[in-house]
């Protein structure tokens, strides 16, 4: 008779939440900082996301002011249009993040799978993405990355905002001047350093609907310089019909930036059809439900996984610290202080 081995260590769900009350289940992708899987409470069943961030990475690519951020707005916002924060701890060598899961798969896997989307298709994301912009804007929050990779859907086809690494609080009395995003989705203010505000994620959002629209970006350039120029330049490019909706130089012109704010969005004959109401709610149909019994990921992150993981994920009881452990609690510690600190001096 062999030894009983392999009883399961109890796991006490009263206390702090932790990575042991998850079953780790499949992974659906890999970001700059770190890995996404999927994730099931051991006590409730609900499943997850679960996204995790290596702490030595992150210091290393100097990324943990974002992480920090991306975590402390998440904990503000809730809203059923994005991809929401339900539980937020760490070991020693991870920061995790357990968020909505979005088994639909994001835009950008869709685009690349089957191409320009249909109208009617398009209308809806953009129509779900705008509510989605709107809840984050009357936080004072802008997020600065929108694009088709930032959008996920849930497995009924709705469209989730996500990724809020760059997004920043702001205030109407200071504009923002750094610039952050993904060039070929920025507002001319950005690139023309003179202070922006939230208009520039409306711009982001026209450049989303054009793509998705055609396959492919308005502006183009071979080099940052000649992108730049395109996007100051180039003669603007929606169809006459939608026009003045997005991707409007002028400000005070470009739709959700005008006074009637998302009002004057929503009257827009675009979007004629559109019941508002059932969107928040997610009640209206989408036009596209993602097929449920293919994988709505690239599939080689799983693949990577099971070949050349060199340290798969493992719940883990929180060490006696090592000296490397406790160089990263330590500036992980002095970096968070440093930030609330920087954050009051603004104030
Ligand atoms: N909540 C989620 N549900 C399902 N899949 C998700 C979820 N969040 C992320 N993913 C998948 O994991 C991938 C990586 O996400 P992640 O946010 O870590 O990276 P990213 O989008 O590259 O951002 P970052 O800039 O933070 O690295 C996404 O492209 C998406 O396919």
């Amino acid at each position: 008779m062999g030894a009983g081995c392999c009883k399961e260590e109890a796991i006490d769900f009263d206390g702090e939440i932790e990575l042991s009350h998850f079953h780790l289940l499949r992974s659906v992708g890999k970001g700059a900082f770190g890995k996404v899987r999927v994730v099931q409470h051991k006590r409730t069943k609900e499943i997850y996301a679960l996204k995790y961030i290596n702490k030595t990475k992150c210091i290393r690519m100097r990324a943990i002011e974002n992480i920090i951020q991306e975590r402390r707005l998440l904990e503000e916002v809730e809203f059923p249009l994005i991809c929401n924060l339900r539980y937020a701890f760490q070991d020693d060598e991870n920061l995790f993040m357990v968020l909505d899961l979005m088994l639909g798969g994001d835009l950008r896997f869709h685009l690349e799978r089957a191409g320009p989307m249909k109208e009617e298709v398009v209308r809806f994301y953009v129509a779900e993405l705008a509510l989605a912009l709107d809840a984050l804007h009357s936080r004072r929050i802008i997020h600065r990355d929108l694009k088709p990779d930032n959008v996920l859907l849930d497995e009924h086809g709705h469209a989730h905002l996500t990724d809020f690494n760059i997004a920043v609080y702001y205030s109407p009395a200071k504009p923002l001047l750094s610039i952050a995003g993904s060039m070929a989705y920025m507002a001319p203010e950005v690139l023309l350093r003179k202070g922006y505000f939230e208009s520039v994620d409306w711009w982001s959002l026209g450049v989303v609907m054009f793509e998705l629209l055609f396959g492919k970006r308005p502006f183009r350039g071979k080099s940052n310089d000649l992108l730049k120029n395109s996007i100051l330049r180039d003669p603007l490019p929606f169809p006459e019909n939608a026009r003045e909706i997005l991707c409007e130089r002028d400000i005070k012109k470009r739709l959700g930036c005008t006074p009637d704010g998302l009002n004057g969005f929503k009257k827009h004959p675009w979007f004629e059809g559109i019941e508002w109401d059932k969107l928040v709610t997610k009640e209206a149909t989408p036009p596209f439900q993602p097929d449920s019994k293919r994988a709505n990921f690239d599939a080689t992150h799983e693949l990577e996984e099971l070949l050349m993981e060199d340290n798969p994920l493992k719940a883990k009881k929180r060490a006696q610290t090592t000296p490397e452990t406790e160089l990263s609690n330590v500036l992980i510690q002095s970096t968070v202080v440093a930030f609330f600190v920087l954050r009051m001096i603004q104030k």
